[in-house]
This record gives C-alpha cells, sequence and structure tokens, in this order.
C-alpha cells in the first residue's frame, strides 16, 4: 500500500501526518459552489466550479501560480466586488443562502466570513485597539466587553502570552508572525464563520510557520477553514480536504490524504510530483 502511494503522490509519512481519511459527502456543509464563473473584463477566469466546503474543517487550494486560487477565495467573501469589470455568474450559499443575492450586506457578509492576507496587515494602532477594530466598528465600546474579547481573541490567536504586558504599545512593533497571529486575532473577534487565509505563511520564517499551522489546527473546531497555499508539503500538514486547480478549473478535490497519496486525475499526479507548475 505504501509503495503503492508513493508511485503516485507524496510522502505524507515524512510530513508527519497523522492517517485520516475523510468523506466530503457526510460532511455538514458550510459553503457551496453550484457552478460558479468568474470574468475580468473578458477574461474568464473561473469555469464552472463547482463544490463544497465542509464546515470545521481546513480545505485548501493549490494549483500553478495564474490557476484561480485566490481569486475563488475572494468570491466567498465577495472580496471581487471591489475589482473594476469583475462578474460573477452562478452564486455561492454560505449556510444555505445566495451570498451574491440583492441586499447582500455586504459588511456583515465579511464580518462572517473573514479574511487574512498573505503579507501581515496590522493597522498603525496599538494591539489592543487591532483586536478591538471590527468590535468598535460594531458600536461596542463597553471597556469590559472589549477587554474580554482582547484577552479570548489573543489567546485564540495563541498570542496572548506574548502581547499582555504590552497591549497598549503598537502593533507594528511586533515580528512579522506575531502580527500575522495579531491579524487572526482581529479576524476571529468579531466571531466570524469562515476565515479565509490567502497564503498565511508565505512571508513568515519557518518558527512562525509553524506557529501559525499549529493555530490552524486549533481553529478548525471552531471555523470553517479555507487556505490558499503555495507550498504542497502545508496544505499537506494541514488541511482535511484539498482542492487542485489548473487555469481557472477545479481538476480535483476531496481528502487531503488520498488526493496526494492516490490522485485520481493525471494533471493532480503531475502536479504534486512536480512534474509541472
Ligand atoms: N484584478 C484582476 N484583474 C484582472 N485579472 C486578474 C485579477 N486578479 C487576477 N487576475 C487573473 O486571474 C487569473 C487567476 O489569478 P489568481 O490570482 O486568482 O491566481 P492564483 O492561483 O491565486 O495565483 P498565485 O498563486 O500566483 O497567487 C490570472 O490569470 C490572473 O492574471
Amino acid at each position: 500500500m505504501q509503495q503503492e502511494s508513493a508511485s503516485h503522490g507524496i510522502n505524507l509519512d515524512a510530513l508527519g501526518r497523522k492517517k485520516q481519511t475523510f468523506d466530503l459527502a457526510s460532511e455538514p456543509v458550510a459553503l457551496e459552489v453550484p457552478g460558479l464563473k468568474l470574468f475580468y473584463g473578458d477574461k474568464q477566469a473561473l469555469y464552472d466550479v463547482r463544490m463544497n466546503i465542509p464546515k470545521n474543517r481546513v480545505t485548501a487550494f493549490i494549483g500553478p501560480s495564474g490557476c484561480g486560487k485566490s481569486t475563488l477565495l475572494r468570491c466567498f467573501n465577495r472580496m471581487n466586488d471591489l475589482v473594476d469589470g469583475c462578474r460573477v455568474e452562478g452564486g455561492i450559499k454560505l449556510d444555505g443562502q445566495d451570498i451574491y443575492r440583492k441586499g447582500v450586506d455586504v459588511a456583515e457578509l465579511r464580518r462572517r466570513v473573514g479574511m487574512v492576507f498573505q503579507k501581515p496587515n496590522p493597522f498603525p494602532k496599538s494591539i489592543y485597539e487591532n483586536v478591538v477594530y471590527g468590535l468598535r466598528i460594531q458600536g461596542i465600546n463597553k471597556k469590559r466587553t472589549l477587554d474580554d474579547a482582547v484577552e479570548w481573541a489573543l489567546k485564540g490567536a495563541a498570542l496572548w502570552d506574548e502581547v499582555k504586558d504590552r497591549l497598549h504599545d503598537s502593533a507594528l512593533g511586533l515580528s512579522g508572525g506575531q502580527q500575522q497571529r495579531l491579524v487572526i486575532a482581529r479576524t476571529i473577534a468579531v466571531e466570524p464563520e469562515v476565515l479565509l487565509l490567502d497564503e498565511p505563511c508565505s512571508a513568515l520564517d519557518p518558527i512562525s510557520t509553524l506557529k501559525v499551522e499549529e493555530l490552524i489546527f486549533e481553529l478548525k473546531s471552531k471555523y470553517t477553514i479555507v487556505i490558499v497555499t503555495h507550498n504542497m508539503q502545508q496544505a499537506a500538514r494541514v488541511s482535511d480536504y484539498t482542492a487542485f486547480m489548473y487555469m481557472g478549473k477545479l481538476i480535483e478535490y476531496g481528502d487531503t490524504d488520498t488526493l496526494f497519496t492516490n490522485p485520481a486525475q493525471k494533471q493532480t499526479e503531475d502536479y504534486i510530483t512536480g512534474r509541472y507548475g
């Protein structure tokens, strides 16, 4: 079995991944993509993508540069609305409701579906004010409520012990890895349902990367997580499900162990074994 796996994919044992198999069909669904097309002007970037993102699991998007991973991720909280000439067809459902229907409160959607980007982007404010930023926007100003939120969000982002004595110092004085965990704390402080992570570790050193990966593992008990990564080892380490995309199409999607050790599609196999990309 081991030998057969190695000939088709990558060696998960070497990554220290515990063997586990998931069955997508039996999972509760957080995000439903029934057939999504996306155009930047005349250029089509996504072709009829169909997938269900399961609740409280980590789903990774992999594929060569330009295949549409970030574009698809940004559809889940309508960040593509901000791109001139961008048009989406086919809709996406969050908990059964079309997020592209008329009248959707996009600010509320983005609270429910939070996003963390490649480069840590703390605001030029204190650590404390970064975490409570979204709560203040919601009109929450009671000190006790904010203090409690700061503590649990920073604990949730595995940063509390490192910053609890300097909450009122500038966030810009933190290391890159700490800044990225602060951004995650800021995102979870408003209690989202889904966390979208767009290459969250690509600007971090290996130790900070490991901390964020451990954090992702812990956060999935509370949140549905979708992560875009260039790094296949990272996808294999942190995700339960993996989607392989190529030129705007979803080529293969399923349980991470299976996709990496015994992919069904030749294109997936070529990619994960380094034959292209
Ligand atoms: N704002 C934009 N305007 C026009 N075209 C865009 C825009 N953003 C992305 N594209 C195009 O859409 C396609 C998919 O890009 P996208 O960034 O989603 O790919 P990706 O797989 O995330 O790539 P990478 O791994 O390099 O970040 C590419 O051809 C890209 O050039």
